[in-house]
């Protein structure tokens, strides 16, 4: 398995603030990776630093075989970014916009195609000025591919997204994995990471609280379940590592069981308890 992205010790430290306190990451070559963690827990920082955009205090990074802090144009071209604050927008319709980016690298994917990849077809004569703020993201997101990129950094890319709108970004997303491009995400939305991560990490005041695969993060693949039922007794509610048994026992095929639940920790819930812990 190649090595995207590889990272030990990361430290940065502002004036007065530790901001990443000693990261390790490992990101494997075609994987969608995200980085997970509460306003102000340095993921930010972290992805600025890993795009060449701010300098580390001290630690290793290496990023498609090259220091981000000392690399240069051609290893710029082979990565994308969509960063946290919009494009700015000149006075150039979106199509425009797309094609003047397009020339910065060697190798550019198809102007248009990459237009109707973000739903923007119908506004792609539209100045980016006149666009809502969800529509300019879908701006940022074709800019951030246009350039075929090989890793892309998504530093909270559906911000502003209506429903419909995220899922196609979502569909657009595993279409670039299984082409290929690595992707590094950067969300606050716990179902974006369910639906789109091979792995994530957990952070918090700068370091990793926990790490895992959507399933089995924070030991959510063998948390117990909780079983709920209703009864001429009232709402019955069990805790149970054998949820199936329960329900077995329960209706013995007698009978219609009123408002039967199985449920199990979501993500969301599992992140919030690791926080927590954190805060
Ligand atoms: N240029 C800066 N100078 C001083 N402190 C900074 C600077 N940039 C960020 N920080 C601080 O470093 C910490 C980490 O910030 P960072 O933006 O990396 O967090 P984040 O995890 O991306 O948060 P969010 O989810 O809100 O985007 C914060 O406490 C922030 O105030």
């Amino acid at each position: 398995m190649t090595t995207a992205v590889r990272v030990r010790g990361l430290r940065k430290e502002y004036p007065g603030h530790l901001a990443v306190a000693g990261l390790d990451l490992d990101i494997h070559q075609g994987e969608v990776f995200a980085l997970l963690g509460p306003n102000g827990a340095g993921k930010t920082t972290t992805v600025e630093i890993l795009e060449g955009h701010r300098q580390r205090t001290a630690g290793e990074a290496d990023v498609l075989g090259e220091d981000p802090g000392k690399a240069g144009r051609a290893w710029r071209s082979r990565i994308g970014i969509v960063l946290q604050t919009a494009t700015d927008a000149a006075n150039l319709s979106v199509v425009e916009t797309v094609r003047h980016f397009a020339k910065y690298y060697p190798n550019p994917r198809n102007v248009e195609e990459v237009i109707e990849k973000v739903g923007l077809t119908e506004k792609a004569g539209a100045r980016v000025k006149s666009l809502s703020g969800g529509q300019r993201r879908r701006v940022d997101v074709a800019l951030g591919i246009i350039g075929r990129p090989e890793l892309l950094f998504l530093d909270e890319p559906t911000t502003g997204f209506d429903p419909e709108a995220r899922r196609q970004f979502w569909g657009l997303i595993d279409d670039l994995a299984r082409e290929g491009t690595t992707i590094l995400l950067t969300t606050h939305y716990l179902d974006e990471v369910e639906a789109l991560a091979d792995r994530l990490v957990v952070i918090a005041r700068g370091s990793i609280v926990a790490q895992g695969t959507p399933e089995t993060l924070g030991g959510r693949g063998h948390a117990e379940a909780t079983v709920r039922w209703t009864d001429e007794r009232g709402e019955h509610v069990e805790r149970t590592a054998f949820p199936t048994k329960v329900v077995n026992e329960l209706s013995g095929g007698r009978r219609e069981l009123a408002g039967l639940t199985v449920t199990r920790p979501s993500l969301e819930d599992i992140y919030l308890e690791l926080i927590g812990e954190k805060l």
